[in-house]
């Protein structure tokens, strides 16, 4: 069975969670897009929802789902987003869609964070994927000798790549440039967290430590569940 089919049953899952009169955080993404879906279909009443990406917004809306922002609804109950890796200790990575900032302002806003996600995605060892990290525009070239710097104390020896899209540079919703960084093992994630949020010019990162709650990982047949 494909990854995709295992993608919607982690979302179709997650849509049982909610209670009518929930505010739900929306992730972004394939496995996202799946339980926006499943939530939508559920059609409970009193839901509002925030979306972390223009992306998401636009699919909630064309579903009928009400959607709000968080300056208007800063407290959210539950929200359920993707991932690109799910670590030991359900530290993720995410940002492969660009839209890792608001979807750390929306998990870090929730009582309670739900990851999605497709067996593939479960890493015994954080870093196959390339790190996303947002960056400002205004000297990014600078910026990135400085990630370079903290991904060599890091043992990480490749310095990262700035995310081009067929048209140019790979924008954020927030108008921020995306950097790549292969890493391929994150021995320390807290320290390379810590180290990267320092650097002046780094927005946010993909590191997402401490942060979910729980992981539905979709299976051919179902769905597993895992906890920090
Ligand atoms: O920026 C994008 C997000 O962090 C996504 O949740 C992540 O890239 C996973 O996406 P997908 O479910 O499409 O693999």
């Amino acid at each position: 069975m494909s990854a995709d089919a295992q993608k919607r049953h982690a979302g179709e899952a997650a849509a049982l969670r909610v209670e009518a009169g929930m505010v739900v955080g929306l992730g972004t993404g394939s496995t996202a897009a799946w339980f926006v879906k499943a939530l939508a279909a559920r059609g409970l009443e009193g839901l509002r929802c925030v979306p972390t990406s223009e992306a998401t917004a636009e699919l909630a809306r064309e579903l009928g789902l009400t959607l709000s922002t968080l300056e208007d609804t800063p407290r959210i109950d539950l929200t359920v987003d993707g991932a690109d890796e799910v670590g030991p200790g359900l530290a993720l990575i995410k940002g492969g869609g660009a839209a890792l900032l608001r979807e750390k302002l929306v998990w870090e806003a929730s009582a309670r964070c739900l990851v999605i996600a497709d067996k593939a995605k479960v890493v015994p060892v954080l870093g196959a994927f390339a790190l996303p990290i947002e960056v400002v525009a205004f000297g990014h070239k600078t910026t990135a000798n400085r990630i370079a710097d903290v991904l060599a104390d890091h043992d990480i020896a490749m310095p990262a790549r700035v995310r081009m899209a067929e048209r140019g540079l790979v924008r954020t919703d927030g108008g921020n440039l995306i950097y790549d960084a292969k890493c391929a093992a994150i021995h320390d994630p807290v320290r390379l967290a810590d180290d990267l949020k320092l650097i002046t010019g780094v927005v946010e990162h993909g590191l997402f430590l401490d942060l979910a709650d729980e992981a539905i990982i979709g299976t051919d047949d179902g769905f597993d569940l895992l906890t920090p």
